[in-house]
């Protein structure tokens, strides 16, 4: 399955489902599904909830092995400030921010659009912040087989802000490192890159 098309067109029977389901949400809440503005909602809505969750359907190891090249660099690579939209499995709200995804290569490199599309294939899934980290991770740790991997994720989550504790500043920093990025030294090396600014 291509992993460039858009989810909802070529999965037919499931967004009709989900349709189904998002008319009755939008009844439970006392609107009128019939009336101009919401008559095609429910449609819009499950294109949207299938395109967020379109991850499911993706394989990532596929993905990664597309751009796989022999390579002797073996310094660190990183790329920081990956953007990211994910939805929280206990309330189905947004939560989004950055990732910083850094390896150091063990013969292999791989293309580096790869990583982002690593990062949206494990947030377009119902997530937590912990286990979207550590699928980042340990996807490239199975995969490329580097010396290191380390990922860091900063986000805001939408529960946490519209509703339940209503806080709007909070940040949410969860890690992940393996291999070299487990020695001090080289975790504080990309702890540094990842705040600095070299622009
Ligand atoms: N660890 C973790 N918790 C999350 C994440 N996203 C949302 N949560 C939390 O999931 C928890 C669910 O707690 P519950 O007490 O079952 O749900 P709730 O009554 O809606 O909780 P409140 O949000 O405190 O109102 C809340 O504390 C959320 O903040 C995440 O990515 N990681
Ligand atoms: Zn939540």
């Amino acid at each position: 399955m291509s992993f460039y098309k858009n989810f909802e067109e070529y999965n037919l029977e499931a967004t009709e489902s989900v349709k189904e389901k998002y008319a009755k949400i939008i009844e439970g809440v006392g609107e009128d599904v019939s009336r101009e503005g919401l008559v095609k909602t429910p449609e819009r809505a499950a294109k949207a909830m299938m395109f967020l969750t379109q991850g499911y359907e993706q394989d990532p190891v596929e993905i990664l092995k597309a751009a796989m090249f022999k390579e002797d660099y073996d310094d660190m690579v990183i790329i920081k400030d990956i953007e990211l939209y994910s939805l929280c499995e206990h309330h189905m709200l947004p939560f989004f921010g950055k990732a910083h995804v850094a390896y150091i290569p063990n013969g292999h490199i791989v293309g580096l659009s790869k990583i982002p599309r690593i990062v949206d294939v494990f947030a377009r899934r119902l997530q937590v912040q912990e286990r979207l980290t550590h699928d980042i991770l340990e996807c490239l740790n199975n995969t490329l087989k580097p010396q290191g991997v380390a990922v860091v994720i900063e986000a805001s989550h939408m529960c946490m802000m519209m509703r339940g504790v209503q806080k709007q500043n909070s940040v949410t920093t969860t890690s992940g490192f393996r291999g070299q990025f487990e020695k001090q030294e080289t975790r504080n090396e990309f702890l540094k890159l990842i705040s600095s600014d070299l622009s």
